[in-house]
Order: structure tokens, then sequence, then C-alpha cells
């Protein structure tokens, strides 16, 4: 696990945006982009409730039937009552219909309920499932999403399937039921005109199809376009600071426009499209109910047919094409859940992080020995020129190797292939004399901790944020850790203490002591190996000599790697590696280096001169 997380460090990663390659050299996984796989994928989740569908599938043709039953009672009311039937027959016949109808709503409302239970259910594993697979994938797979964007696929799209699974499929399910069985009995009471009624269906097709090539790509880009926006909303307000203080507010507020003017375009053009699909079905339906009754009364007066069996069949006419509209109308649903399903899927297919190759070992402890041999690694594989190019040097348990350099050097990049953010192209890094790939990523990270310049705070008690760096740590042990880091004395000073709430991104308190509750997170985590990366932004003296004590007791007895910036601590390391160019062009301590007369020592003249 890691022990802190930065936002610097975080934001190395947007500058993936460029990179086309493949940056851990894993294959691309196929993407679902097909829709009798997505839905077969939906399937899978729904059939975990096996039980409560075939029950709900019950209901469904229950209902289906009885919807069926009314209108044919009243066919035969009719003929008999035309006939001269029995005064007794009308009772029967009103009790049925009664049955048949309160049925109907019993049928239909338990079909409901426990199709809510079902949806809810899927929709609540699919979230997870993805949560936890958001968890598993690597660092890159970051770089090249916006937050927001991820986000609504977690809540938006993944609404979209729920409110899907609650309304349509069941109705879907129910209208074709329904169809079948209108069709059956139609054909049983007259061929002719179910033949006749049957003309539309053709009609209705290429109407549906025309109008649902539209929309199908129309409500995908709606979908992509709202996690576009919220990509932005997240990007923007947590970017407030910087853009009041850049006054950037009209610019953003324009880009959101942008953004917003997509969303309502694409919108309104599948809501137009989808809108017709109502439309030509009520025309076709008064057509084929006009052909109905016209024909149907010419064989009526012919004798061909009883009037009883006309109004049954202009009635079954209309309950055929209800089912028809209604899987109409439900098809946008359905075209829009599959998108919101579909781009749920994409992040799952997403490959995670390697958990470990078979081979690979679980380390307890390592003493902190550390090598790059010949190491190579760019971030983007059909670029010519390097990140990192032949890097080696090593570093003996317990050193402080300092890490200079121009920047854009690669300083933070040696840094990701060191915690195997990356693997590098070429060449190897070991720990202990074991090649860093065959050890498993997690056991090689709780080895590590870093504290960076900003170090992320969550939400939570400043106990709670100090703990993340061993959760099992006592009270005792965190109040110590805290002193060593020099924490203690204003974390006592806050009201509330080590129980004050932070807000997250630890608003409310100074960087210099987000960075001491940093040290205290390390300390507690009790790595082999550390990364750090000194701050650039000046911090009062005070803090700063209590954090340079911190950083020293934290130091002690283990292998740092410091990408630093002052000279107190470059003339500390036991060595320093010069890079430049994403080569390391000078290593050693700062009196041989100094010696060497080289680029460090132009560059220290610079640095001293500040
Ligand atoms: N995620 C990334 N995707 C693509 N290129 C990247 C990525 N991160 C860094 N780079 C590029 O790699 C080079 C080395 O960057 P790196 O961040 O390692 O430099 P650095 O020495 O740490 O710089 P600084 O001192 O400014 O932090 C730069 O040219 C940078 O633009």
């Amino acid at each position: 696990m890691f022990k802190t997380f930065s936002e610097p460090f975080r934001h190395k990663f947007p500058k993936l945006d460029r990179q086309q390659g493949n940056p851990t050299g894993r294959k691309p996984t196929a993407k679902a982009k097909d829709w009798s796989g997505t839905l077969g994928r939906i399937w899978r989740y729904l059939a975990l409730r096996k039980a409560k569908l075939t029950l709900v599938l019950l209901m469904v043709l229950l209902s289906s039937a009885l919807s069926l039953l009314g209108p044919y009672l009243v066919g035969v009311a009719v003929d008999d009552f035309l006939e001269g039937g029995e005064d007794t027959a009308w009772i029967l016949f009103l009790s049925g219909l009664g049955l048949s109808y309160v049925g109907f709503s019993l049928t239909s409302w338990l079909q409901n309920i426990w199709m809510i239970e079902i949806s809810q259910e899927t929709v609540y594993r699919m979230r997870l499932d993805l949560f936890r697979h958001l968890h598993q994938l690597p660092i890159p797979f970051y770089g090249k999403r916006q937050q927001g964007e991820i986000m609504s696929r977690l809540t938006n799209d993944i609404e979209n399937v729920s409110s899907t699974l609650n309304s349509s499929a069941i109705q879907i399910f129910s209208s074709v039921l329904t169809l079948v069985g209108t069709l059956v009995v139609m054909l049983y009471l007259s061929p002719l005109l179910t033949l006749l009624t049957f003309l539309i269906v053709p009609l209705m097709f290429l109407g549906m199809r025309w109008i649902s090539r539209r929309t199908g790509p129309l409500f995908k880009q709606r979908q992509k376009n709202l996690g576009d926006l919220n990509g932005y909303i997240e990007e923007t307000l947590s970017g407030q600071v910087i853009i009041q203080a850049f006054s950037q507010e009209q610019r953003v507020i324009r880009e959101f426009k942008e953004r917003n003017v997509a969303i309502r375009q694409s919108g309104f053009w599948a809501q137009t499209f989808s809108g017709f699909i109502p439309k030509l079905m009520n025309a076709l339906n008064n057509l084929s109910f006009a052909v109905v009754a016209g024909v149907g009364g010419i064989l009526a007066i012919n004798g061909a047919i009883t009037v009883g069996v006309i109004i049954v069949f202009v009635e079954y006419a209309r309950q055929f094409t209800r089912p028809l509209n209604d899987l109409a109308n439900q098809w946008n649903t359905l075209l829009s859940a599959i998108a919101g399903a579909e781009r749920v899927f994409e992040v799952m297919d997403e490959e995670v992080e390697e958990k470990s190759d078979t081979d690979a070992v679980k380390l307890d402890h390592v003493d902190g020995s550390v090598v790059f041999s010949r190491v190579s690694f760019s971030y983007d594989e059909d670029e010519e020129e390097e990140t990192l190019e032949d890097i080696s040097f090593e570093a003996r348990p317990g050193e402080m190797i300092a890490l200079v350099g121009p920047t854009g050097a690669g300083k933070t990049t040696l840094i990701q292939l060191l915690s195997r953010f990356y693997n590098p192209g070429q060449g190897t890094i070991t720990i202990d004399g074991r090649d860093i790939t065959t050890i498993r990523r997690e056991s090689l990270r709780s080895q590590m901790a870093f504290v960076l310049q900003d170090s992320f705070l969550f939400k939570g008690t400043i106990r709670e944020n100090i703990r993340f760096g061993r959760l099992d740590a006592t009270d005792e042990e965190v109040e110590a850790a805290s002193k060593l880091a020099n924490a203690h004395s204003f974390i006592n000073r806050l009201q509330g203490g080590y129980d004050k709430v932070l807000e997250t991104g630890g608003t409310g308190i100074s960087q210099g002591q987000k960075q001491l509750l940093a040290i205290a997170r390390a300390i507690l985590a009790n790595p082999s190996i550390l990364v750090l990366d000194e701050a650039t932004s000046s911090i009062d003296t005070v803090t700063e000599i209590k954090i340079q004590e911190g950083l020293e007791r934290l130091m002690e007895g283990r292998t740092s790697f410091v990408i630093a910036h002052r000279l107190n601590t470059i003339r500390k390391a036991d060595r320093i590696l010069v890079l430049k160019e994403g080569r390391l062009i000078e290593q050693g301590s700062h009196d041989e280096l100094l010696q060497q007369q080289g680029f460090y020592s132009g560059l220290y003249q610079g640095i001293g001169a500040e």
C-alpha cells in the first residue's frame, strides 16, 4: 500500500495525454463495443438472482394472459347479448371481467416490486465491481482520464442502467409476451383480419430502424458529453484557487458553456429523433384501426364474422400495437442504458495492474539496497528520444541519494520506475539483489514511503490521516510518530487536537503542517526505502527547521531518494545523481562532484549564488 500520495506527484500523470504507446508494455484489451456482448454481460449480473427473476417472469406471464382475457370476455358478452342469451350470463361475465382486472393489477404490482429489487441488486454489484476495479488499475490509466469523467461512469451511467432495468426491461418482456399471445388469439379468431393488422408491422420495423440508427450514436454521444462535462466541473472546482488567483473565471465559464452546448445539442437531437417514434406508432396504429374496422364491417355485413369478433378484434388490434408502441418507447431508454453499460464495462475491461507474476515474491523486509543497471525508459514507445537513457547507479542500505537536475530531466520518472508505476523499457532495477519485476507490487510499495511537497490528506481526523501509514498502529504509536516528526506540538495547539477533522486535501492547515503530518505518516509506516520531494515553495524558517529535523529522523537508517532543491540536503547526501535530459551525467558526493568541475559544479555555483 501507499503510504502517502501527493498532488505534485499526481500532476505528473496528466502528461500521459501525449502518450500513445502502452506504458506498461501490456497488450490493450478488446473493448465491449457490441450490443449482444453488453446485454450478455448485464444478463450475467441479472442471473445472480435467478429465483426472483423466475418469479417475475411468472408474474409477467400471468399479467399478459390476464390482459388478453378482458377483451375476449367483452366479445363473448356482446355476441351473447345479440343472440338474446340468458340474463345470468351477465353476472358471470362481469365477475370474470372484474377478476381479470384485479388479477392483472396484482401481478403487475408484484412484478414491479420484485424487478426493482433485482435491478437495485444488479447495479449495486456493478457499482461495487467497477469501484473495486478502479482501485486495481495502474496509475497511467488515471493520467489518461479526468476524474470527473470516471465518476460519471460510476454514477450517471450506472444510474441509467438501473432505471432501465426497473422500468424498461420488464416492460419489454411483457410487451413481447402480450404480442405473441394477442397474435395467437387473433389468428384463431380471423386469419384475414390478422393479416391486415400485420400489414403495419414492416412499416413499423422500417421506421424504427431508421430512427434508432440515428438515436443510438446520439445517445452515446450525449453520455460521453456528460462525462466530459463532469470531468470539467470536477477539475474547475478543485482548481478554484488557481482559477481565481489568475482571474480565469470568464474563460472557465466560456469553456463550460462549450461543453454545456455540446450536451444540449446531442440531447436535443437524441430526444428529437426518439420523439418521432411514438408519433410514427400512433399514425400507424390509427391506420391499422381504420383498416380492421372497415374490412371487419364488410365481413360482418356479409355474415362472415360476428359483431362480437369485430369488437374483440379492434380491441386486440390496439392491444397488439400497444406493446409495439411500448417497445418503441422503451427502445430509447434501452439504447441509452446500453450506451451507459458499455461505458461501465469499458472501464472494467481495462487491464488491472498485474497483481503478481506467478513467481513474484512477497517481501516482508528489505535492507534497502537499490541498483539501477542500464535502465532506459520512454513514456511514448514511438518516440525516438528516451525519457531516461542508460541509467546505472547503486544505493546501499541507509544511504541518502540526492537527485538533482534541471526541470524535465527525469528525476520523477526515475522514482516512478523504482515504485513500479511504469516498467523500464530496458535494463533492470533490483532491490536487495532481486529484480523488482519479480516482487509483488503491493509488497514492494509497502517497503516504501513518500513524503511529497503537498501530501494528500483525506477527509477524517488528524489521527486517521497519520494512521493511514499503518492501519494497525495504536494511538500511542501515532503520537510517538508525530513527536518524532515534530508534528505533535502543532497538533496539540489545534482545536480538537488529534481528533480535529480535516477536510479533503487538508484545507484548514498550512503547507508546512501538511508536510509534518506526511512525515509522521511515513515514520509510522516504517519503510526501508523513502522518497522525498523537497518543497520548492517557501515555508517559514521555524517550520522549515522542524521539517528538516523531522526528515532527518525519518531518513535515519533508511535508503532515501531525495529530489533535492536545497543546498543543505544536497551537501549531506551520500551520493548525488545529476540528471540532464534523461541521462545520468555525473554522480558522486558533493566534494567529488565539485572537484570534477563539470555540470554539477556549474549548477552549484548557480544554487550557491541564489
Ligand atoms: N506521464 C507522462 N507522460 C508523458 N511524458 C511525461 C510524463 N511524465 C513526464 N513526462 C516527460 O518526461 C520528461 C521527464 O519528466 P520528469 O517529470 O521525470 O522530470 P523532472 O526532472 O522530475 O522535472 P521537475 O523537476 O520539473 O519535476 C519530461 O520531458 C516530461 O515532459
